[in-house]
């Protein structure tokens, strides 16, 4: 999907969510654990109850790995199933990867071409080799860490580093990177504050946006420092809408919760 395509989705259905497929076995209703392929029932559900409401899906591969054979095929199912039936999707694996470049070659094939997905999510502790080989890839977008919404993230990435905080020189050195036009970056609606910094060393890239919903993160907030003329944000919500209810109705729960975040959003795009 290309960058035009997925702002056309976000003024069309005036919503920027990206919908978390973290889907954990022992937080599934009950009555799943029947079927064949419980984790790919569920993602099924949530998708079709909560597609209009949102323009992308964010299925974390840790969730899918922990299964091993199983849970790589509920993956597999799940971006066919999107692919297939909601083309319009932005999809996201977010497996943080990145190796040294014959090596970050393979996950590229691995999301981009076997999986299909249109975008992954990249660490950029190993540089420029490490991430230019997932850029290659026409229409295709490599999401890069820059300041994620968790506490570690003081551990390192707001440490000085040549007069600069360290998450301030992966964003201006990823921006010499060949195809940089490509790129994403993360950061954490729990650091909405750093938002209008970020803006003035990456104005016109897309900023994925995690931390809303169970981490806390305030929407006003990464809205009001983070958007740009083209909106420029897709913001992760996982666990606050799949699991707002543990009973038959979980979909139903998971679009009310959906829902009350694109209003929000429908808000904030009315601003612009
Ligand atoms: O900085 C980051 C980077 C990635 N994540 C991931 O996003 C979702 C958030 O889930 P919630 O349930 O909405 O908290 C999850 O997959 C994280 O691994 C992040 O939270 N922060």
């Amino acid at each position: 999907m290309t960058t035009e395509e997925l702002i056309a989705q976000i003024l069309k259905k005036k919503s920027f969510l990206c919908v978390g497929l973290d889907t954990d076995i022992d937080k599934i209703p009950p009555h799943l654990l029947n079927e064949e392929d419980p984790i790919f029932s569920f993602n099924k559900a949530i998708i079709d109850a909560t597609q209009h409401l949102c323009v992308g899906y964010k299925p974390n591969i840790a969730f899918y790995e922990a299964y091993g054979l199983k849970g790589w095929r509920a993956l597999e199912r799940t971006i066919r199933y999107l692919n297939d039936n909601y083309p319009e999707q932005f999809t996201i694996a977010d497996a943080k990867r990145g190796d040294i470049g014959n090596t970050s070659t393979r996950y590229a094939k691995a999301f981009f071409e076997n999986l299909a997905f249109d975008s992954v999510t990249i660490a950029p502790y190993m540089g420029r080799d490490s991430v230019e080989p997932f850029l290659a890839f026409k229409n295709k977008h490599t999401i890069l860490l820059a300041l994620t919404s968790n506490t570690g993230a003081f551990d390192f990435q707001t440490k000085m580093m040549d007069g600069r905080e360290f998450y301030k020189e992966v964003l201006e050195v990823s921006k010499t990177y060949e195809n940089a036009e490509n790129l994403m970056y993360v950061v954490g609606a729990t650091k909405a504050e750093y938002l209008a910094e970020i803006r003035q060393i990456v104005p016109d890239h897309f900023l994925l946006v995690p931390g809303v919903g169970a981490q806390g993160g305030d929407l006003h907030e990464v809205c009001k420092y983070g958007m740009n003329k083209n909106i420029g944000l897709l913001v992760n919500s996982s666990r606050g809408i799949i699991y707002a209810s543990t009973g038959r109705d979980f979909a139903e729960k998971a679009a009310e919760k959906a829902a009350e975040i694109q209003v929000k959003m429908r808000e904030e795009l009315g601003k612009l």
